[in-house]
Order: C-alpha cells, then sequence, then structure tokens
C-alpha cells in the first residue's frame, strides 16, 4: 500500500479505470477532496481501501430495448442500471429517459446517491439506471410501449429486497405506472418494487412534492443558521420539472418569492413573483399538456428569455433544479454580483467544479445535491416503509417526517462541516455520507 496518498494520485487511478466520463470523474474528484484528508486522520479506511471500493460499482447492467413506433418502425435504445453499492439496504436510485444518458452519467449518479442515501438516514443501498430514449415528441401510446419493453428487460436484476428503481429526469408517475404495471404482469406479484408509484396502486402522498419541498426546508435550515429565514426572499429557480415546480410551491408556502422557472428552450423572468396562481397555470401545462415555457410567458405577458439561463437575474437564493453542470464559472460570478447569499441544489450536480469555487470565494452558502435533494430518496424510502406495513401515512405524518429528515440531513452537515467563518455543506454532507456507508463495508470485511 502506498502510503503517500494524495488526491492528485488517486484521480489518475481513477480517470486511468474509467476512461471517457467526465461527469463520474467530477464527481468523485469533488468527494475526494474532502474524504482523503479526512481517511488521513482515520487509517482503518485507508488499509481496507474503502474510498477505492466505494468508487467501484457493484455491477452495470446494459441491456437491448426494441420497441415499435406508432408508424410500424423498429427502434432500438439501450437500457441501463448501475448497481452502486448496497453496504446499507437495497440498491435504490431514480431512472431517466434522456439522449444524454450514457454509463459515465449514471455512474456519477450513482456515486452520489451512494452518500445521499445515507444522510437520509433510512436503510437504503444506491443505484442508478435509464436509457438513452427521448420522450420528447413521443405519442402517448410509444410512452407506453417502450416503457414495457424496458421493464421486460429491466425486471431481472430489480426486486423489492434487491433493487427497487424510481424517476427521474423524463421519467415521472406516468412512466412508473407503465413500468409498475408491466413488472406486476411479469412476475406475478404485487410488490413495491418501483417508488414514486401513483397513490391508487400503493404510491405515497408527498412523493411527488418531496424533492423540491425538501430542498427548500434544507434552504431553510442553513438560513435560520445564520439568523434568516426564507421569507421575503427572492429566488431565482432553473428547470420547471418535477423538483423546480415544487420547490417553487414550498417558497410562496414560506413567503418567499419565485422570479424565474426555465426549460431547455429558456428562461421566463416575473419581477412580480410567480405566485400560487400563476404556478398552478404552470404546472397544469407542464405536467398535463406538457408545453413549453415560451407558451406561458406568450400567454401571460412575462419576460421569456429564449436560449439563456436564469443566473444573471438578480437574486437572494438560487435553485439550480434542472440538470447537471448547469452553472457555469461564469453563471456563479453573475450569482455572486447580483448579492445571491445562499444556493440549493435540487438537480444533482448542476454546479461545475469552478463554479462552486466563485461561490465559496464568495462567501455564498452551497447546499450540495446530495443533502437538498435527498428528500425525493427519502420519502421513497417512506413509501417502500408504507408498502411494507400494507398501510398509507397522511400528509401531515408525511410532510412532518420529511421535514424532520431534512432537519436530520442538516445537523450531520454542520457535525462535519464547520470551518473558520464559513460551513461547507459540500465537505459536511461528503463526510457524513461516507461514515455510515464505510463503517458498514468495514463490518463485512474484504469482500
Ligand atoms: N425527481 C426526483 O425525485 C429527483 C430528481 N433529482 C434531480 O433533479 C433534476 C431534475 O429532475 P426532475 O425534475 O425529476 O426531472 P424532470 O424531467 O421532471 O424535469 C427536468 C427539467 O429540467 C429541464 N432540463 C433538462 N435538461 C435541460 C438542459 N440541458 N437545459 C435546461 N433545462 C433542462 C427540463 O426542461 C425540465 O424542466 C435532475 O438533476 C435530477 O437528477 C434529484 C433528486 C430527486
Ligand atoms: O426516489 C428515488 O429512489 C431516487 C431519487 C433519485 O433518483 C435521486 O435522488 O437522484
Amino acid at each position: 500500500m502506498n502510503n503517500a496518498w494524495s488526491k492528485d494520485d488517486f484521480m489518475k487511478q481513477i480517470i486511468a479505470r474509467n476512461p471517457g466520463e467526465p461527469e463520474f470523474h467530477q464527481a468523485v474528484n469533488e468527494v475526494a477532496s474532502c474524504i482523503i484528508p479526512f481517511i488521513r486522520e482515520h487509517p482503518k479506511y485507508r488499509e481496507a481501501c474503502i474510498l477505492e471500493r466505494m468508487c467501484e460499482p457493484d455491477r452495470t447492467i446494459s441491456f437491448k430495448v426494441v420497441w415499435e413506433g406508432d408508424n410500424g418502425a423498429v427502434n432500438i435504445n439501450r437500457g441501463y442500471r448501475v448497481q452502486f453499492n448496497n453496504a446499507i439496504g437495497p440498491y435504490k436510485g431514480g431512472l431517466r429517459f434522456h439522449p444524454t444518458v450514457n454509463p459515465g452519467i449514471l455512474k456519477f449518479l450513482g456515486f452520489e446517491q451512494t452518500f445521499k442515501n445515507s444522510l437520509t438516514t433510512l436503510p437504503m443501498g444506491a443505484a442508478k439506471g435509464g436509457s438513452d430514449f427521448d420522450p420528447k415528441g413521443k405519442s402517448e401510446r410509444e410512452i407506453m410501449r417502450f416503457c414495457q419493453a424496458f421493464m421486460i428487460e429491466l425486471s431481472h436484476y430489480i426486486g423489492h429486497f434487491t433493487d427497487i428503481p424510481a424517476g427521474d429526469i423524463g421519467v415521472g408517475a406516468r412512466e412508473i405506472s407503465y413500468m409498475f404495471g408491466e413488472y406486476k404482469r411479469i412476475s406475478h406479484q404485487f410488490t413495491g418494487v418501483l417508488t414514486g408509484k401513483s397513490l391508487e396502486y400503493g404510491g405515497s402522498l408527498i412523493r411527488k412534492e418531496a424533492t423540491g419541498y425538501g430542498c427548500v426546508y434544507f434552504m431553510e435550515e442553513m438560513l435560520n443558521e445564520q439568523g434568516e429565514s426564507v421569507r421575503g426572499k427572492t429566488c431565482a429557480i432553473s428547470g420547471s420539472g418535477n423538483v423546480a415546480l415544487y420547490c417553487a410551491e414550498k417558497i410562496n408556502h414560506l413567503g418567499g418569492k419565485v422570479i424565474t422557472l426555465s426549460d431547455s428552450d429558456g428562461f421566463i423572468h416575473d419581477p412580480d413573483g410567480i405566485d400560487e396562481d400563476k404556478l398552478g397555470t404552470i404546472i397544469e401545462l407542464k405536467t398535463r399538456r406538457r408545453g413549453r415555457l415560451a407558451e406561458y410567458a406568450e400567454n401571460s405577458g412575462c419576460n421569456y428569455f429564449p436560449e439563456s439561463k436564469p443566473w444573471g437575474i438578480e437574486c437572494d437564493l438560487a435553485f439550480p433544479c434542472a440538470t447537471e453542470n448547469e452553472i457555469s464559472k461564469s453563471d456563479a460570478a453573475l450569482l455572486a454580483g447580483g448579492g445571491c447569499l445562499a444556493l440549493a441544489e435540487g438537480a444533482n450536480m448542476p454546479t461545475t467544479a469552478e463554479a462552486l469555487e466563485v461561490l465559496r470565494n464568495s462567501n455564498i452558502l452551497i447546499a450540495p445535491g446530495k443533502a437538498a435533494n435527498a428528500g425525493g430518496v427519502a420519502v421513497s424510502g417512506l413509501e417502500m416503509s408504507q408498502n411494507s406495513m400494507r398501510m398509507a401515512w397522511s400528509t401531515t405524518e408525511l410532510e412532518s417526517k420529511l421535514q424532520s429528515i431534512m432537519k436530520d440531513i442538516h445537523r450531520q452537515c454542520l457535525a462535519h462541516g464547520r470551518t473558520n467563518g464559513y460551513i461547507d455543506y459540500v465537505r459536511g454532507a461528503n463526510i457524513a455520507g461516507f461514515i455510515k456507508v464505510a463503517d458498514a463495508m468495514l463490518a463485512y470485511g474484504i469482500i
């Protein structure tokens, strides 16, 4: 074993073992920057090569998905499941349907999920999966046929004690329903094998809202720590999908003002605030009619900026809720110049490494995705508990459980993230998430 262990040497090995996977390198690099100094103080983890083992997925499964289009054409996509780590529970994590999906993207997401699921305090291991299938422009029947074909293959590898997938980009309640129906048909079993299900057949109240709500609860905790709160703050949000819309709803509940939302074509800016009524119209547009924000802007008369991101608009709080690496170094400089106080990542790894550096140097508080967006998977864990008990908790019970989980995650981040004059939530989340998984791996011995 090499005792002169540096992060650079560690990263050289990661890059050599995982060529052509820049998002995975980025996610590991951020974690290694925090964990390697911690491991130097706790050599038991080094001796058992725990970090090296945590960077290697247990297995990566790839399969062919063949489905028929409405015009009779045969389509071929690629499906994946990366089962990353099951040291603390069965594999758990979402499925993404997007043309950019590839093994490197899913490895970064599965790696992040390992730490996130550990932070929730619930017994869940980590996985991520999906397909390069593009749902945009597909008919309802095409979506259904694709989901069924995808599940026929995926069903070999999942199970309610083995691996429990859920949604992510391009996968919401509609897709989960088609996949659950297919699993039920193939397996002849009714088990909680997916989360994010509809309420009629075993879904949980609050799951749809959980990621966005949890992200705002986490922001509220960070601000309370500074003697501040969301009330009265101007908030910029990117995205207009599941996470973004319910993040906006909770900001409104807490008395903040949401001034932006975006989609992959551009963003809307409403300086008067996207209040409950306006948000209701957008939720209807996005979730039922599957329309674009440009259409909302045209009908409502609010400002619309095509092919742009919202980070140049002055705000107190930023909530990136669309996708990875959506905040570049120059976007971070715009946020800092506009007086932003804090940023909470609703999306997974939305901030580049260079942008994180700019935000840190500007003393902007940063809630990393593995902490701030953990509310979604946490309520998925609660959906699993309810399915096992054959019962359903009320909205009030679930919201209070979600709130207390987010408080607990904040407390764990504080325990490991306090530095002189600045709370480094990124470091806090990485170290706290690491310890539980690492200790379980140590307990199992060399396997
Ligand atoms: N759904 C969940 O429970 C969780 C989701 N996340 C993360 O949150 C983020 C958003 O996921 P969802 O809201 O579930 O997905 P979604 O499919 O409901 O919405 C995605 C949103 O991002 C926008 N978007 C996608 N690619 C974009 C691009 N290249 N540029 C600009 N906008 C883009 C889309 O227009 C859409 O508004 C992802 O990073 C996901 O991994 C994290 C934790 C849980
Ligand atoms: O609810 C889940 O199982 C997974 C949610 C997810 O994919 C995520 O936390 O990134």
